[in-house]
């Protein structure tokens, strides 16, 4: 694996491609780990003929949305001449009855995966980007951010309701400090109250009555095909997305470059330098995944100027009253993956600008206020 000289984003180093993934072929004698090629497309062929045919397992939990998951990321992996297989392993994110909105459970969705890796139980970790910590791996990469799916974050209830149509005072369910200060936010009269457990167990919890309304991301929802259930999107200026909300990461051990290769045909290049631009950002004010930070990253084109990338982010106070937004666009040019110069750093930059432009209005105090409660 490339190592990051001179990086100084803790984040960054997770990302960085190995060039060998787009050199030509002749250039790839010199990779003596790669093993026999594997058939390829001719359109494929330069970026696969170095890709070991041997199959790699896809650890995951056992909940339906971490199984929707990876079978989808074993087809993509498929789809690029990789056999795999799927290993599922039970989470104490699925069984433990902790608040999820806690310091203690930065990770908990995480964690079970990567040992599964760490003890070769698996070679590849399909997690929800935003469940995955910040915090640079030792002995894990991230590979790829495949194509991200829808962003926003629903309003789930059993008639339905929008936001203003909720009763005064009605019961939300969440376990997310971000969540539950952008709904403070625009409905102070909100009861918020925690809930644990995945999808199907918060839904249950609802429709038993505990709750009026959950929130929910609308990425898991359609991932499990619940297409009846009486949702109402969220608007942005509304509900900001967690960094990483919609999209998916996959880690492989940081010596495994065969592994790495493999994995990395999956990523999206667009969704990657958004999410890091996110991650960067949230990493740089040290919020955990679980302080009220929100950032959106979006590649946006013009004539003019060509590709862009622009984030937006916000920090709350915990019950809503105060809330901080920044917003900021650089030139990104997804075609170079040099680490030094290309979109990985250019996003890099942004989140940590716009991080800094938080701090300097404050946003670490709303972050330590939010803590100490
Ligand atoms: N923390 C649980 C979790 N992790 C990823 C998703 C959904 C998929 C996503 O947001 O990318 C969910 C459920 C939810 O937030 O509603």
């Amino acid at each position: 694996m490339v190592e990051g000289a001179g990086f100084r984003f803790c984040i960054l180093p997770e990302i960085l491609q190995p060039r060998q993934t787009h050199v030509s072929s002749s250039d790839q004698s010199s990779n003596s780990a790669s093993a026999a090629s594997s058939p390829a497309s001719p359109s494929t062929a330069s970026l696969e003929s170095d890709v070991s045919a041997s199959s790699l397992r896809i650890a995951t939990r056992e909940s339906p949305l971490a199984m929707w998951q990876a079978e989808h990321v074993a087809a993509l992996l498929s789809g690029h001449g990789t056999q795999v297989e799927i290993v599922p392993m039970v989470s104490s994110g699925d069984i433990d009855m902790s608040p999820i909105d806690g310091r203690r459970s930065v990770g908990v969705f995480t964690k079970r995966i990567q040992r599964a890796l760490l003890q070769d139980e698996g070679d590849v970790a399909v997690h929800s980007m935003k469940d995955l910590p910040t915090e640079k791996h030792a002995e894990l990469v991230l590979a790829s951010c495949p194509d991200r799916e829808i962003v926003t974050d629903c309003l789930v209830s059993p008639a339905g309701l929008s936001l203003d149509q909720l009763r005064q005072g009605a019961v939300i369910g969440t376990g997310s400090r971000r969540r539950a200060a952008q709904l403070k936010r625009v409905r102070p009269d909100l009861d918020i109250q925690p809930i644990r457990g995945n999808v199907q167990t918060r839904l249950k919890k609802m429709s038993d009555g505990q709750y009026d309304a959950i929130i929910l991301a609308a990425a898991g929802i359609e991932r499990l095909e619940m297409h009846d259930l009486p949702r109402v999107e969220l608007p942005l200026d509304i509900m900001l997305p967690a960094p990483g909300q919609g999209a998916l990461a996959i880690e492989v051990r940081r010596d495994d470059q065969a592994a790495f290769q493999q994995v990395a045909l999956t990523s999206d290049p667009a969704s990657m330098a958004c999410t890091l631009a996110e991650r960067t950002l949230l990493a740089a004010l040290h919020g955990g995944c679980l302080a009220p930070i929100a950032a959106l990253g979006t590649i946006e084109t013009d004539e003019a100027s060509g590709w862009s990338l622009n984030l937006i982010a916000r920090v709350l106070s915990t019950d809503g009253t105060q809330q901080l937004e920044v917003q900021g666009k650089c030139e990104i040019d997804l075609d170079d993956r040099d680490p030094a110069t290309g979109s990985v750093h250019q996003a890099a930059q942004l989140g940590l600008q716009l991080s800094q432009q938080l701090i300097e209005q404050g946003a670490k105090e709303l972050i330590h206020d939010g803590r100490s409660e």
